[in-house]
């Protein structure tokens, strides 16, 4: 019994090994031993958050194709940036969408279906425009002010800047979206523990992504096991809260102007597209794609700033020149002015191509024909994925100073190529949303705040924790 065991195992381990020696495809492209054999190594790193830098660190190491799993790749190729994302390619999102999507149907960060996508996406998108969400502005400006309250009690005593970005982004898409903050700058925390739920959520459906099989085995299994994945909050937790806000909408006949009811109109307009149903998704991914986005870039920001005198002594003395055209009594920096601030924009530019807020890549299942990456090709059927923190430190594209906060290179006459691999929103026709929004949230806050403090880290020598999805 021992013995044919045995024997089983030992020819199991020599086809393996004559495969990867001479069939697998993806055989000569180097990367982590484990990643050849098996996803314990995507699903180690995704768990863990440390995937942002660890691949930054393998793309040094191998150059600009990395292998991370048996059938996955990462690529830090720029040429191969449009071909992957580019606005009419075939390269659809991969299986690891499918566990954030779960049983939705009207998901526009995770459906996999272009074409459903496409008409989704065609239902809501001049809702996100840039002249929209302009119409938002007295919203982002009632949270602005509560938060300056907020700062204004604490006086000079030192204080988690990031955490109350985080308070910050929330209310503001809860006052955007619904005319009704949760509440979180008002008290200075979250009582409803959401961030540690949310943070449950998207480290849940990282690792998880990695293994779809596991998702909907777990729920199949659910009624008889209960529920033991973070990532059902996604569809659970802030859903019941988006529910209850619509709800409590139906009785009201006072008229509000915000994304909600943006959203109930397209459903009036169109009522077999857009459901009751899907007016609840696409209010669900609001918080959920845009709160700790928002908030990890504004930390960013102020981050580097803090981290670069000079720099910050700059933005600060251009917020000065432009205070006459705002006025003393207004407490929030106007849009109209912040977007005729070049080297404001150009901060904002710089700490979001520092520090993108998504740290996984944007995973991607080759099409028929496959695709020819850095003289390899890569088959149809695999995936292959970049990483926004790779990209954004490739010199090939952004100079030998890519490591380095330099708001001054988004002036310079190389700025275009800058702008064509930016890539902490995505591209193409999956590029985010709600990036208009977010931008208008940060162009307003940094300003609204640095005009009135000087802002110091209080440990400048410590390497800031970064946990990345
Ligand atoms: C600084 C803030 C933000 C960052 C860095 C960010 C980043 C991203 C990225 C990288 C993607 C592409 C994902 C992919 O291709 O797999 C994306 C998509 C998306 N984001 Fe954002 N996001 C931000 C803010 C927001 C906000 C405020 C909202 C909503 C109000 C939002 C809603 C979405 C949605 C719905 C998608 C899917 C779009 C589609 O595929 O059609 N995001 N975001």
């Amino acid at each position: 019994m021992y013995s044919s065991l045995a024997v089983s195992f030992t020819l199991g381990i020599v086809a393996i090994s004559i495969y990867a020696r001479f069939f697998d495809p993806l055989r000569d492209i180097p990367g982590p031993f484990l990643a050849r054999w098996s996803r314990l190594w995507l699903i180690y790193h995704s768990r863990k958050g440390d995937m942002h830098t660890t691949m930054i660190n393998l793309h040094q190491k191998h150059g600009k194709l990395v292998r991370t799993g048996p059938n996955e790749v990462s690529t830090a190729d720029p040429e191969s940036i449009n071909p992957i994302y580019g606005a009419r390619t075939r390269f659809r999102k991969s299986p690891w969408y499918s566990v954030s999507q779960g049983h939705r149907k009207f998901d526009l960060f995770a459906e996999r279906d272009e074409k459903i996508h496409g008409a989704q996406r065609r239902l809501v998108n001049s809702i996100y425009t840039v002249e929209n969400m302009k119409k938002v502005e007295p919203s982002v400006n009632t949270v602005i002010a509560l938060l300056l309250d907020k700062l204004s009690e604490l006086g000079t005593e030192p204080t988690d800047m990031g955490m109350w970005a985080r308070l910050f982004a929330f209310d503001v898409i809860g006052q955007v979206t619904f005319s009704k903050q949760f509440g979180y700058l008002e008290n200075g925390y979250d009582e409803d523990d959401s961030f540690k739920y949310m943070h449950a959520a998207v480290r849940s459906a990282a690792w998880v992504g990695q293994i779809p099989w596991l998702y909907w085995a777990h729920d199949r299994l659910m009624p008889l096991i209960g529920n033991w994945l973070g990532v059902n909050a996604r569809h659970g937790r802030m859903r019941n809260f988006v529910a209850g806000e619509i709800e409590k909408r139906r009785d009201v006949t006072q008229k509000h102007h915000d994304l909600l009811e943006m959203l109930k109109k397209v459903k009036s307009e169109k009522p077999i597209e857009m459901n009751d149903i899907n007016v609840l998704s696409m209010a669900t991914t609001n918080i959920f794609a845009g709160s700790e986005t928002t908030a990890v870039s504004i930390g960013a920001i102020l981050y580097h700033l803090c981290k670069n005198p000079v720099a910050m002594k700059k933005l600060k003395e251009e917020i000065k020149s432009m205070e006459n055209e705002v006025g003393s009594s207004e407490r929030c920096w106007p849009l109209n002015v912040a977007n005729r601030m070049p080297y404001l924009q150009a901060c904002i530019q710089e700490g979001l191509r520092m520090h993108p807020a998504v740290g996984m890549a944007l995973p991607r299942t080759v099409p028929e024909g496959g695709i020819v990456v850095a003289g390899k090709l890569i088959p149809e059927g695999a995936v292959i994925g970049a990483n926004a923190w790779v990209i954004h430190r490739e010199k090939e594209i952004f100079g030998d100073d890519a490591h380095e906060f330099k708001p001054e290179r988004w002036l310079s006459e190389n700025s275009a190529q800058y702008h064509r691999f930016f890539f902490a929103f995505g591209a193409g026709a999956r590029l985010c949303i709600g990036k208009n929004l977010s931008w208008i949230e940060i162009s307003k806050f940094i300003p609204s705040l640095l005009r009135g403090w000087d802002l110091e880290l209080v440990h400048p020598d410590e390497r800031p924790k970064q946990i990345c999805w």
